[in-house]
């Protein structure tokens, strides 16, 4: 079984590593600029020790047979990058490939769906953490539960799945993945902004004045799941919520990292997403509203100064 990874990042490169560990030989699609050599030398840190590995890499723009024999595609690219991405891999692709998106937020995979012509589409969600700190060298920052699941389409076959929970920790297989990924969501819709907003570390957030807004935040949340047809525990997701902010007290959130390294943010798949599903439901999400509205206006002013 050939399994490939589309964003050779953070997160992807931490996912070779675990699946090398595991017995199995991942394959990286890169950029084109990326691709110097076929196989290439990648560094995992822990805290145990450093691990090399050689992987095999292939240039995004290769000839279709070279894609022939992928049978998952996991794809760690961020949430904006993975539809224009994926659209324009998909023709080269076996029919019978799967694919696995683990990005945080949701929304590309409902532009995905169509399509898909056939393949199979299964989605994931991981509280582990990856810091990039060189182009081939990471290091792994935290550990944390995986959950994946199928969403449209041909189930994931039981070989892949079980080599997927066998590389990494933690993780699980769930019937009905739209419960974890809301969970997720939950926790980026409330941490993200604000924290980037008012560039501040994750444990500001327990203050009063910021609780509030947390609140407002998953209130709405709770509220628009509900016209899609999900009934979650709203006072469930705000004690998950204030655990993260306890448990990440010291580090920033990606978004407000984004910001501060005048990078784009995921902001249109988290709190953007609620927004898209409000538009389609007649429904006003002030709160996140706002906030998208914030984020996005510091996007622009910090990537036009970047230029
Ligand atoms: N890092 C973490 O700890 C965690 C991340 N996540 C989520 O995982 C996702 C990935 O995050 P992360 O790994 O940090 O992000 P990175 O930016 O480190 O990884 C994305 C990778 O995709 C590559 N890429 C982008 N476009 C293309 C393309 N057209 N062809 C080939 N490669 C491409 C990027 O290359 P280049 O650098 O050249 O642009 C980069 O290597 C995000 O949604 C993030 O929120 C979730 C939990 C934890
Ligand atoms: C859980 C959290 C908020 C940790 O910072 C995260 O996923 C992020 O920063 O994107």
């Amino acid at each position: 079984m050939t399994i490939a990874i589309l964003g050779a990042g953070a997160i992807g490169q931490l996912l070779a590593h675990q699946l090398a560990s595991s017995g199995c030989q991942p394959l990286l699609i890169v950029r084109p600029d990326k691709c110097c050599q076929p196989l290439q030398k990648f560094t995992l840190e822990t805290r145990d020790g450093s691990y090399c590995r050689m992987f095999p890499c292939l240039a995004i723009d290769a000839a279709a047979a070279e894609f022939s024999n992928i049978n998952l595609l996991i794809v760690t690219l961020k949430a904006y990058q993975v539809v224009n991405t994926l659209s324009a891999l998909l023709p080269k692709l076996s029919q019978h490939c799967q694919l696995l998106l683990l990005h945080n937020g949701l929304g590309p995979h409902r532009q995905l769906i169509p399509l898909l012509a056939g393949r199979g589409l299964s989605l994931g969600t991981t509280s582990q953490g990856a810091l990039r700190i060189g182009e081939r060298q990471i290091r792994h920052t935290g550990s944390g539960i995986t959950q994946l699941g199928d969403i449209a389409g041909p189930a994931m076959p039981q070989k892949l799945q079980s080599q997927l929970l066998q590389a990494i920790p933690d993780s699980e297989w769930c019937d009905d993945i739209m419960p974890a990924l809301w969970g997720k969501l939950a926790v980026n819709a409330a941490i993200n902004p604000l924290t980037a907003i008012d560039n501040i570390p994750n444990g500001a957030l327990a203050e009063k004045h910021y609780q509030q807004q947390i609140q407002a935040v998953i209130a709405e949340l709770v509220k628009i799941a509900k016209f899609e047809g999900l009934s979650l525990d709203n006072d469930a997701l705000l004690q998950r919520v204030n655990q993260v902010i306890s448990l990440t007290a010291t580090n920033y959130s990606s978004m407000q990292q984004d910001i501060q390294h005048q990078r784009l943010t995921e902001i249109d798949a988290i709190n953007g997403y609620l927004l898209q599903l409000a538009q389609q439901h007649d429904v006003e999400l002030p709160v996140n509203q706002s906030l998208v509205a914030q984020v996005k206006r510091l996007q622009t002013q910090l990537i036009r100064c970047s230029h």
